[in-house]
């Protein structure tokens, strides 16, 4: 049963009235005839009937409200389909338009003006017993469109979305959480609509006390909860992920999440561009634009690709470059931010190299990586630049929503002739070429998230370790069936989500159960094919 929640005005206040809706509808109370395929052919046309992405968003946020198990059966039914609507990108136009769209209430706020009585603000949580999983922003970096705010609570109502349609999470067992601790963004802050606090960003300081607060009222509330953070500023994600990580079973979506999806991508590509350059795998040399958290997260990930290889740990860092707004990231080249001293070069010694085009000279990367959120920075001079140097080049323009990718599948596919091997955080159409139909691989990590979060969750995980990351990839880059493959795809198609969640799931209970730090002792004794059954029939299907 959903918990619905509704609205009503009291001395201009608004409350909610929780209500559980009937089992049986009384008679007369319903449409003589109402067919459940048939409804189910009536939504979705009434989805097909508007024109605008937000407008779909609506009336899905809306259908998902009244008639769940109609929203997720049909989700699951049109997977590629449903995935751009209530997740990237138009996720990213209903959070900036979020106090625009604004319906009715969802999730949970907690901001800074209840420091001190956190726990009594979590506990109005209507279905305490039943948290299993939160998804957590403070709505500073939302994609890459910036510091949103309050907004930011989209995003994690389309996350726990997928984790429902993708692990088949029970619905009543998530919990969105946006933090409000005030934007810098003027314009909301000027914005009559807006539904967050009137204040700029507290301060550091101010914010770790809040967060700490937070972290231990939500473990004493929820004792089986699973937290993902989302969406924090680039510094506030590795600080917050480092400081927690240990303590409570969390993981950071764009830092671990991120840096697993496109290592599972990245292990299929290389394998089809070594094979056309016939040099070894160790010999890869990855260009990353863009040194923020996915950056970084995504980099640090890419290393377990070269120590897979049996590269050492300094050798495999070695293969990885990083540029940032100053360009190439080298030693001599002044102050650098912590999160990117590791990669930075101690090979290199200036001037100052600025010029993209400059830096894949002296580099020659066989993998060109985008995290930088600047449209159209992989322009058609680079892409000839990338397609010169390799038999078939790695281009993975990763930066979210569609509008803020570094290019598109059409222009990578014109530039390579075809021979690029491709990934893009968001949706890009297939194309054809000399009567090839070629396929974008989803660098998402909505392949990730739902696995790692149903293991976590059924293996009762005291924490999330590195090697439980590294097993969600890798077991990602093997769920590709041989159809999938001789089609040339880097990962599996969509629509065999809640089959490839399973699979990630049992990697990582497997890797939790080494890394002793699973609390299901049922789970140890069975085989792999118990496990996997055992998973399969704990997902919640509408
Ligand atoms: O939400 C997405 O599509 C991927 C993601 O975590 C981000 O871009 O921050
Ligand atoms: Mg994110």
């Amino acid at each position: 049963m959903t918990i619905i929640l509704t609205p009503y005005w009291s001395n201009g206040v608004q409350k909610l009235k929780l209500i559980e809706p009937p089992h049986v509808p009384k008679h007369g109370l319903v449409p003589p005839v109402l067919d459940r395929d048939v409804h189910a052919a009536r939504c979705l046309a009434q989805l097909r009937s508007k024109d605008k992405g937000l407008e779909k968003y609506i009336y899905l946020s809306q259908l998902k409200h009244e008639d769940y198990a109609m929203f997720y059966r049909l989700c699951l039914q049109n997977m590629a389909e449903f995935t751009p609507i209530i997740y990237t990108p138009t996720v990213g136009d209903a959070c900036v338009n979020f106090s625009e769209i604004y319906r009715r209430p969802e999730g949970l706020y907690v901001s800074i003006k209840d420091k001190g009585k956190i726990g009594s603000v979590i506990r109005n949580w209507p279905k305490i017993d039943e948290a299993r999983i939160s998804v957590v922003t403070d709505g500073s970096r939302i994609l890459g469109l910036g510091d949103l705010g309050v907004n930011g609570m989209g995003i994690s109502i389309g996350k726990l979305s997928l984790y429902v349609a993708g692990a088949g999470i029970r619905p009543e067992s998530t919990i969105p959480i946006c933090l409000d601790l005030g934007t810098n963004t003027q314009r909301y802050l000027d914005d009559p609509f807006y539904l967050g606090l009137r204040q700029i960003r507290v301060g550091d300081a101010e914010m770790t006390a809040f967060m700490d607060e937070f972290m231990e009222e939500m473990s004493k509330t929820f004792p089986k909860l699973m937290i993902q953070f989302e969406d924090f500023s680039t510094d506030n994600a590795f600080k917050y992920l480092e400081r927690y990580r240990k303590k409570y079973p969390v993981f950071n979506d764009d830092i671990q999440g991120t840096g697993a999806v496109v290592l599972s991508g990245f292990l299929n590509a290389a394998k089809l561009s070594s094979a056309a350059s016939g040099q070894p795998l160790s010999s890869h040399r990855i260009l990353f634009f863009g040194a923020g958290s996915a950056g970084v997260g995504v980099a640090s990930q890419l290393m377990s690709f070269f120590t897979l290889q049996g590269l050492t740990e300094d050798e495999a860092r070695r293969r990885i470059y990083l540029v940032d707004s100053q360009g190439l990231v080298y030693d001599t080249r002044g102050p650098l931010a912590e999160h990117k001293k590791y990669f930075s070069r101690d090979d290199y010694q200036g001037p100052p190299m600025k010029d993209l085009l400059d830096i894949i000279a002296y580099v020659k990367p066989t993998a060109l990586l985008g995290l930088s959120t600047i449209s159209g920075a992989f322009n058609g001079d680079i892409l000839d630049a990338m397609a010169a140097i390799n038999p078939r080049p790695i281009i993975f323009p990763l930066s979210n929503p569609v509008k803020l990718s570094e290019c598109s599948f059409a222009d990578a596919v014109a530039h390579t002739q075809g021979r690029v091997l491709f990934a893009s955080g968001s949706p890009f159409p297939e194309q054809q070429f000399q009567g090839k139909t070629l396929y974008p691989g989803q660098g998402n990590n909505m392949y990730i998230f739902p696995g790692l979060g149903l293991a976590a969750i059924l293996g009762r995980v005291s924490e999330i370790t590195d090697s439980m990351v590294e097993a969600s990839s890798l077991g990602l880059a093997n769920s590709l069936t041989n159809e999938e493959r001789s089609l040339g795809l880097l990962y599996p198609r969509i629509e065999r989500i809640r089959e490839i969640s399973a699979f990630i799931a049992k990697e990582v209970i497997r890797a939790a159960q080494k890394a002793g730090v699973d609390r299901s002792p049922d789970l140890r004794g069975m085989s792999d094919d118990e496990l996997l059954r055992f998973i399969n029939n704990k997902m919640w299907t509408p």
